[in-house]
């Protein structure tokens, strides 16, 4: 009785599995605390294996390859502007201004539309904390599920969130479709499926309303939590900071580092692959189930078996990445080091990155996610100084080493950190030349404009819902060389 979990530790052995035999192991497991979502065909990353799976992934990859790839549509690119405006102007609120960008970027690029974030910024702290074995205790006390939902307030609480998450999908699409028939539709995904670009048209309205925006809610926390990483790094290891802005500074002068550049700039992109690979958006993976009895080296899978790839040690292992637990972007760009590969025009960057998960389950949104975490980092760096507090302020705001939420898509926790403007001369261009504000965090109740409004605790800063606490935890414990 009870269920076999599996934790792997190497690569070799996700790959043998979750690639070589990957048409055994691409199942996805119940969550007794997000009821129905493997059955249903809400939530692309949760559904179980089956033909409603296959054709939102083929769905999803249709439209990536065909959203203008790389540079989506110029819509990151929009948002970089607006981004670095915010943080001149109240960098206290980084935290808050990281989330706000990557939601108001996968809303223009699902929908054509930035203000639509507000409804994912709305449904995600719930759902990431139903599908967390850290989230209810139904996930911990799995016989609760028992219960009828009559008297179980998790099932109460369950339906509530898939009618509200069901609206914040088919809101949008609607809104896209209205604007379809004005002919004021931006491209978008919304716009490939309404105007059956592509192949894209074998997925009805409620369909195409949940892979887009199942596709849609995902891309938030894992952009958010290596740009918070990001930070984290720029305060621990500081001289590595001077050698991107001197990369980005000739290479890009007086603008901000876009999509074309990439090939010009391989410090960058090894700064982006390293803070990947040293703090992991999702450190245990998703879940493959095996779907039939198997046996590997002679141990016996079980059928139902619940395998999770251990993507934190697997980016650790010491025969590819020595020296595991320290920020390095050099191992990416010296030939010393086993993971250096040529040529730097092309290389590093995240195809193939083994933190995007395994197989026919991998992520589809690799693309996006290299584009959005390059530029935008690199637009920071060409902005700002970003360093650990000096002085009085620096004792009583230490910056913690490795402190995230519990949750299965962890984020670094904000902290106090100085974030100067680099040169007087930026200040004025990024005032007169980038757009002003655009947030989806307003103060107070009596600016919210609909139900999807995002209010910021009084007085505080914002924290998602305990998605995003401030760091509590500062116990350096730092590994050699750090
Ligand atoms: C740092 C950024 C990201 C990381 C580390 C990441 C990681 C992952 C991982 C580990 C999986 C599970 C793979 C497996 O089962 O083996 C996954 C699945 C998925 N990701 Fe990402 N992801 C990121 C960004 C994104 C973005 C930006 C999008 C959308 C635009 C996205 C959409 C998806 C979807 C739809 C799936 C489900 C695929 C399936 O179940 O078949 N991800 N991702």
């Amino acid at each position: 009785m009870g269920v076999t979990h599996i934790w792997i530790e190497t690569d070799k052995i996700a790959r043998d599995l979750f690639i070589s035999r990957q048409r055994n192991y691409c199942d996805r497991n119940e969550l007794p605390a997000a009821i129905g979502v493997r059955e249903g065909s809400e939530i692309l990353p949760l559904m179980g294996y089956g033909e409603q799976w296959r054709r939102y992934k083929n769905f999803m990859h249709l439209i990536m390859r065909h959203a203008n790839p790389q540079a989506f549509y110029g819509w990151p690119a929009i948002e970089n502007k607006k981004t670095i405006r915010r943080i001149l102007e109240n960098p206290d609120a980084w935290s808050e201004h990281l989330l706000v960008h990557c939601a108001r970027t996968i809303a223009s690029i699902a929908w054509g539309d930035p203000q639509h974030g507000s409804k994912l910024l709305t449904i995600i702290p719930i759902i990431l904390k139903n599908v967390s074995p850290a989230g209810p205790l139904i996930n911990k006390l799995t016989f609760l599920s028992n219960l009828p939902e009559s008297i179980s307030p998790w099932k109460k609480e369950e339906a509530a969130r898939k009618a509200e998450m069901t609206d914040a999908f088919m809101e949008p699409l609607q809104d896209a479709k209205n604007r379809s028939v004005q002919g004021t539709l931006a491209d978008s995904w919304s716009k490939l499926w309404l105007e059956k670009e592509k192949g894209t048209e074998h997925l009805d309205f409620y369909e195409a309303a949940h892979a887009i925006g199942s596709s849609s809610f995902v891309a938030i926390a894992t952009v958010g939590g290596p740009l918070h990483a990001f930070f984290l790094a720029m305060c621990h290891y500081p001289s590595w900071q001077y050698k991107v802005q001197e990369e980005i500074d000739r290479v890009c002068g007086d603008r901000l580092p876009e999509v074309g550049d990439f090939p010009q700039l391989p410090v960058l992109r090894a700064t982006a692959k390293e803070v990947l690979r040293w703090r992991q958006a999702t450190p245990l993976g998703v879940p493959h189930v095996a779907m039939e009895d198997d046996v590997y080296e002679g141990y016996l899978i079980p059928k139902g078996a619940i395998c999770h790839a251990n993507h934190y040690l697997i980016s650790r292992e010491p025969s590819l990445y020595p020296r595991g637990d320290e920020f390095v972007p050099d191992r990416w760009l010296d030939p010393s080091w086993p993971t250096y590969k040529e040529p730097l025009s092309e290389f590093p960057n995240f195809r193939g990155d083994t933190g995007f998960g395994y197989g026919n389950r991998g992520c589809p949104g690799v693309d996006l996610t290299f584009t959005e975490l390059v530029t935008l980092i690199g637009s920071l760096l060409w902005a700002f100084e970003i360093k650990r507090p000096e002085g009085r302020d620096g004792r009583n705001a230490p910056i913690p080493w490795y402190e995230t939420a519990p949750w299965v898509i962890t984020m670094t926790k904000p902290f106090k950190c100085d974030i100067k403007v680099r040169s007087e001369e930026k200040r004025r261009q990024i005032l007169t030349e980038f757009p002003a504000g655009d947030n989806l965090v307003v103060d107070n109740e009596k600016q919210k404009k609909d139900r999807w409004t995002v209010v910021r605790p009084q007085d505080k800063l914002f924290n998602w819902d305990g998605l995003t606490d401030q760091a509590t935890d500062f116990n350096r414990v730092y590994p050699e060389g750090a």
